[in-house]
């Protein structure tokens, strides 16, 4: 313990409701990092078959929400927006004094703050931050937003900043801007997994096989990434780069701009994000 009470990172225990892909992506990367082990984290599902996977890595699990909520100092909400009312009305009944102390970290897409605070309310607990992860984290290269709710202290700030800045770069933003983030970097993956795959079909039809074909357009996808990021130039000085006059690249740009890749691409965007204000508005408000 620190000399005001509050544990050492190192120390703390992790708690995830919702033991599916990103709690596991989270936790996967935390454990790849060296921040904590997975004995110190404690993960709660409705059937103990769902939580196999976790036990055999080392990790505490329950069917019982309360009581990852009573053992833990930081406890990731991570099931589905739908799931959360009966999610948190299974910790209210079972657990409810016991968990006033608890940092509250959400990552669950659309629900708002307010909402959160208000179904906290119940067991006068008001520690949230909202978060919008993504499962590169697994890996370290997470892209991730926070924005901490009223009652959360500056060490529930710093130990949520600990975690999502050491899988990836992270930012505080405002909360109006993470329905957006979360079509942009949350449902992101996916939108690359896509175009991935669809790169490599491409090579596999022209006769490249099939691994080699993912694994060329995944690392192409990856250089082209980090030449963004760390070339500083505009993407479109970049592309300008590669087309040579009367070459090939030019030859597929227009090949992509007559499928109408870029309105596709920021169509997924725009509904990614209504989606995800839609989600919150309809499952917790
Ligand atoms: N998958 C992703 O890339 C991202 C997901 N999110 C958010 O993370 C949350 C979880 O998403 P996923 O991990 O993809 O879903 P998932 O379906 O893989 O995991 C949800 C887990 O919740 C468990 N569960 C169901 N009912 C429960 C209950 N009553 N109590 C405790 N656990 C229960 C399920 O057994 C399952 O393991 C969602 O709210 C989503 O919006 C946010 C950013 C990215
Ligand atoms: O598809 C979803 O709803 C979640 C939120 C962001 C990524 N996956």
């Amino acid at each position: 313990m620190t000399s005001e009470g509050t544990k050492r990172f190192e120390e703390l225990k992790i708690g995830f409701i919702g033991g599916g892909n990103m709690a596991k992506a989270i936790a996967g990367g935390i454990v790849k990092k060296g921040l904590l082990s997975y004995s110190q984290i404690y993960v709660s599902g409705p059937r103990m078959h769902s939580l196999e996977s976790w036990q055999s890595q080392g990790a505490n699990v329950y069917t019982d929400n309360g009581t990852v909520c009573e053992i833990c100092d930081v406890i990731f909400l991570s099931v589905k927006p739908h799931i959360l009312p009966e999610a948190m009305a299974n910790i209210c009944m079972n657990s409810r004094h016991k968990i006033r102390s608890k940092l509250f970290v959400s990552i669950i897409a659309g629900i708002k703050l307010e909402a959160l605070e208000n179904l906290f309310r119940s067991f006068d607990s008001c520690r949230i931050i909202r978060t919008m992860p993504n499962t590169p984290m697994m890996v370290g290269e997470g892209c991730t937003v926070y924005c901490p709710g009223e009652g959360a202290t500056e060490n529930d700030v710093k130990i949520v900043r600990t975690i999502l800045e050491a899988l990836g770069i992270c930012y505080m933003v405002p909360e109006s801007m993470i329905d957006a983030i979360g079509a942009l970097a949350g449902s992101g993956p996916a939108f690359a997994y896509l175009m991935i795959e669809a790169m490599s079909d491409g090579g596999v039809k022209m006769g490249i096989p099939r691994a080699m074909a993912t694994q060329f357009a995944a690392q192409t996808m990856l250089g082209a990434a980090k030449m963004v990021l760390e070339s500083g130039k505009h993407t479109g000085a970049l592309k300008d780069e590669v087309c040579s006059p009367g070459g090939t690249t030019i030859t597929g740009v227009h090949a992509l701009e007559k499928g109408g890749v870029r309105a596709a691409i920021m169509d997924a965007i725009e509904c990614a994000a209504t989606k995800s204000a839609e989600l919150g508005r309809r499952h917790v408000s």
